[in-house]
């Protein structure tokens, strides 16, 4: 088989975590085939450390020792002390050793897990927004919008799904619409340059919705995406409307560059925190008409299919499929796996 020796079978019990830059999300795996042991959602914030956190909301709560783990981090896996991008907490494998008491630890990045997990979640944890087909071995592409944009390409190959991670939430973002002109001069920048991260997360939402107050010489009164999407989709404040208009417009644009690079005839996953929360303005039409909005190409991207992926928990069902089944995925962890010498 190609590229057999390449993984390895981890030891049960298995601690599996999706740690992003607000939530980290942990569950145990007691052996290949049981259900995941899942625990509450940690806040971030709430623990000075990863070792911490998981000694405090995981293992004091529960009876079983994992001896491994999958951890994917917002964050390059580089070193031995892996910096995460939107939080203060560092992963140190071999610290982990110690503190926790593993004896092999996994770290990948969170959008790969993320990937993973669109293979392994079925139709009923998916919504789909507008029309299109997916084909079966195609090629598909995960964006995900929520303290950060994430995004990582699904490449089918070789009879494994190889996830293929990447900073895509860093492309720039330039104005399309006589209004967007008007709108964007007024969005924050990064080094001069707005990048669709400053637009397409939850601070870009708040960003974005003072750019249309700003333009229209309005008072900007909410200050969290949560107050924004909710005001947007009762439809209680039209500058809140508007910056979720743009959001999912926006959104779309990406969601149909992406897919035109990576040739998603598999289909469009719309993954994170976000997404999942404002469907109906995903299904209002501004989306998909941006995403379809390609030429030459409008007919290839028409025939895409997008879908919003409604599992809480998405990136972890990745893992622990990584998890029960390596060999079935082709996720090369040279440098990303450590064993207890
Ligand atoms: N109802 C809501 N509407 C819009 N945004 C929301 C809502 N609730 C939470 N958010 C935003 O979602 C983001 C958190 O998303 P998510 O749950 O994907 O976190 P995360 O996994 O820590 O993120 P990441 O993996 O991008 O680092 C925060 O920016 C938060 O403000």
């Amino acid at each position: 088989m190609p590229g057999e020796d390449d993984h390895i079978m981890m030891k049960f019990p298995v601690l599996i975590g999706d740690i992003g830059g607000t939530n980290a999300r942990f569950a145990i795996l007691v052996d290949a085939y049981a259900e995941p042991k899942e625990f509450p959602t940690v806040q971030t914030a709430s623990f000075a450390t990863i070792d911490e956190a998981i000694q405090t909301a995981i293992l004091d709560k529960t009876s079983v020792l994992p001896l491994s783990a999958v951890l994917a981090v917002a964050g390059p896996v580089d070193g031995d002390e892996i910096a995460l991008t939107n939080c203060d907490w560092v992963v140190k494998p071999k610290q982990m050793f110690e503190t926790l008491g593993l004896e092999e630890v996994v770290v990948l990045n969170d959008f790969e897990a993320q990937a993973l997990g669109v293979v392994a979640l079925g139709p009923e944890h998916m919504e789909q927004i507008g029309g299109g087909e997916a084909e079966d071995a195609a090629s598909r592409v995960v964006l995900g919008p929520g303290t950060g944009l994430g995004v990582a390409g699904l490449v089918h190959a070789r009879h494994t799904w190889i996830p293929v991670p990447g900073e895509g939430g860093h492309v720039d973002m330039g104005p399309r619409s006589e209004r967007d002109f008007t709108v964007f001069p007024h969005i924050e920048k990064i080094e001069g340059r707005i990048s669709a991260e400053q637009m397409l997360c939850g601070r870009g939402l708040v960003n974005l919705y003072r750019a249309v107050a700003r333009a229209d010489g309005k008072q900007a009164r909410f200050t969290t995406p949560a107050e924004i999407t909710s005001a947007a989709l009762d439809r209680s404040d039209a500058t809140a409307a508007e910056a979720l208009d743009i959001f999912v417009t926006c959104l779309g644009r990406l969601a149909g560059d992406l897919a035109l690079i990576f040739m998603s005839r598999g289909g469009v996953f719309l993954t994170g925190g976000i997404a999942q929360k404002i469907v109906p303005a995903l299904k209002n039409g501004l989306f998909r008409a941006a995403f379809e909005d390609k030429a030459p190409h409008n007919a290839l991207v028409r025939s895409m299919p997008v879908y919003v992926i409604t599992h809480p928990l998405a990136a972890l069902a990745g893992l622990a499929a990584y998890a029960r089944t390596p060999g079935r995925f082709g996720v090369e962890i040279e440098d990303r796996h450590w064993a207890r010498g």
